[in-house]
């Protein structure tokens, strides 16, 4: 009857997930799916309608995480027919020879997805749920952590009070819901601004195809300057520049952006085109990249935290939004458990969670340290064979930290251990082999000596070509 109708409705707990972006959307699915009443606010307006936003990165790197979360609400065979698959890493070399490096065996490869695209079909996923709603054009002022009541603020200046029983806050890096967090004691946070930013390049078509091959994530690496590019399904390709913010402000005429890259990506300069590169890349200046990390990621059974409200890294791992996703996979799986009771349910998230998210954040930072310090096209390619070969030797012992990463659900903290734990056992196989060999060799040596001087000259040359591998 109506009156069950009604009665039933108001028994529904209500969740509000505040950001409509790419966690807040899918945990709307997540939730819906649950049987909670949910409200998604946006602050924005709805992007379905509204034209490409600027200044956000246009194509992401999915890789298995991410799938796993799109499967579990039925959308992961609708995105993923809408990427395009990365098979292997393409490294241009400073002369512009490419060498690929496969991800590992055939089934193994990340997805270029468009980042708008995905963002709407997870909206107009979360919007076929009966119980679902989405306020577009409500932005976050204010909420009371004892009430959870929450105050919106519209275009048009007006304010909306709302209520729930549980909000998400799913509101990005500089999250409003985070803000209340901050003035609770015991509240843990830390943000770092890196010195690079980054820029994005397109790479139009030429004659109708794609300027380079498409199933590849082209990486240059060039120590302090890093560029990617990722492929489109309009045949274009995004390529994103790293480069620290000084950098970017010496370039200031379109000369001096060919220049720079006749310096460090002579070979993208045609496949991007002169005249473009000297529009696009005073299009936007650079972008900045923080790197958040925070906990407890709750308070009470009143709101928790989630993507990169709860977590923002920097973008040198292409985990942040796996990481999100991810993130919506394993609150649902606590709520399994404590049959959603969300007082014993949020405590959970934060200590399950916590390790994980900050592990990653820590990994995509020393992603970026150790490429911005040691890694151009040759090391790069030496450390990818060397994992190769290593993992191809040992398959169950050695698994490199990427794949681990990138194409398993070990969590964050664990493979991490893990890549220690196989750095020890690699040094001291290195160790006991170097031993031998030495103990092999002066056996032989004082059984029979050679002529030392032909041995020097190319035991020299070896050690500095080793050396050139680090710093050329
Ligand atoms: C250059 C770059 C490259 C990247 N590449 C990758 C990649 O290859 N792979 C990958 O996995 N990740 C990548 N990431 C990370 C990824 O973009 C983020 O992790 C992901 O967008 C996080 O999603 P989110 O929903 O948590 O936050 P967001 O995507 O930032 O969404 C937050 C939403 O909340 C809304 N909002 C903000 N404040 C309020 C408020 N007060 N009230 C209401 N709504 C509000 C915003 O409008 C937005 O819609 C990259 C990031 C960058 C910057
Ligand atoms: C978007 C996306 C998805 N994955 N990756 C990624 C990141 C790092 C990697 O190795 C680090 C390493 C190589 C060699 C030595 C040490 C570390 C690899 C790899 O192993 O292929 C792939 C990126 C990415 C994002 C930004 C930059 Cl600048 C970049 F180059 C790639």
């Amino acid at each position: 009857t109506m009156e069950e109708q009604s009665d039933r409705s108001s028994k529904r707990k209500v969740v509000a997930v505040v950001g409509g972006g790419l966690v807040g959307a899918l945990n709307a699915c997540f939730f819906a799916k649950r049987g909670f009443d949910v409200e998604v606010f946006e602050s924005r307006e709805d992007i379905r309608q509204a034209k490409v936003v600027k200044g956000r990165s246009i194509n992401l790197a999915l890789s298995h995480r991410g799938r796993q979360a799109l499967k579990h609400v039925g959308m992961e065979e609708k995105i993923v027919s809408k990427g395009i698959p990365m098979h292997a890493r393409m490294i241009h070399s400073l002369s512009g020879k490419q060498s690929p490096i496969p991800y590992g065996k055939k089934g193994q490869f990340i997805l270029s997805v468009d980042r708008a695209n995905l963002n709407k079909e997870l909206l107009t996923e979360a919007e076929t749920y009966s119980n679902t709603k989405l306020n577009f054009d409500h932005k976050l002022q204010d909420w009371n952590a004892e009430t959870g009541l929450m105050t919106f603020v519209r275009c048009d200046g007006s304010k909306q009070q709302i209520e729930a029983d549980l909000i998400v806050g799913c509101d990005g890096a500089f999250s409003a819901i985070r803000k209340q967090f901050l003035r609770r004691s015991r509240f843990n946070y830390s943000q770092t601004y890196i010195p690079h930013g980054y820029m994005e390049l397109t790479m139009p078509p030429i004659n109708g195809e794609f300027a380079m091959k498409p199933n590849y994530l082209h990486i240059w690496p060039r120590n302090t300057f890093m560029m990617i590019a990722l492929p489109n399904l309009d045949k274009t390709f995004t390529c994103t520049l790293f480069m620290p913010f000084e950098e970017f402000e010496k370039i200031t005429t379109g000369d001096e952006v060919i220049e720079f890259f006749q310096k460090y990506f002579p070979d993208a300069i045609p496949l991007i085109g002169v005249d473009a590169l000297k529009k696009d890349y005073f299009r936007l200046p650079g972008q900045a990249m923080v790197s958040v990390k925070c906990s407890p990621y709750h308070i009470g059974n009143k709101c928790v935290l989630m993507g990169d409200a709860a977590h923002a890294v920097v973008p040198f791992y292409g985990q942040g939004m796996n990481a999100g996703f991810e993130d919506c996979i394993v609150l649902d799986e606590i709520m399994d458990k404590f049959n959603d009771d969300f007082s014993a349910v949020l405590p959970e998230y934060t200590r399950v969670r916590v390790p994980d998210d900050h592990a990653i954040a820590d990994l995509a930072m020393y992603n970026y340290i150790e490429m911005r310090a040691h890694v151009n096209s040759k090391w790069f390619l030496f450390r990818k064979y060397v994992d190769n070969f290593l993992h191809l030797l040992m398959p169950k012992k050695i698994i490199p930290l990427y794949t681990m990463v990138t194409f398993t659900r070990t969590r964050y903290h664990k493979a991490v251990e893990r890549w220690h734990w196989q750095d020890k056992v690699i040094n001291r196989s290195l160790m006991l082999s170097a031993t031998g060999a030495a103990l092999g060799g002066s056996y032989l040596l004082i059984k029979n000596p050679p002529d030392i001087n032909k041995l020097i000259i190319p035991a020299e040359k070896m050690w500095n070509r080793l050396l050139a591998l680090r710093t050329a």
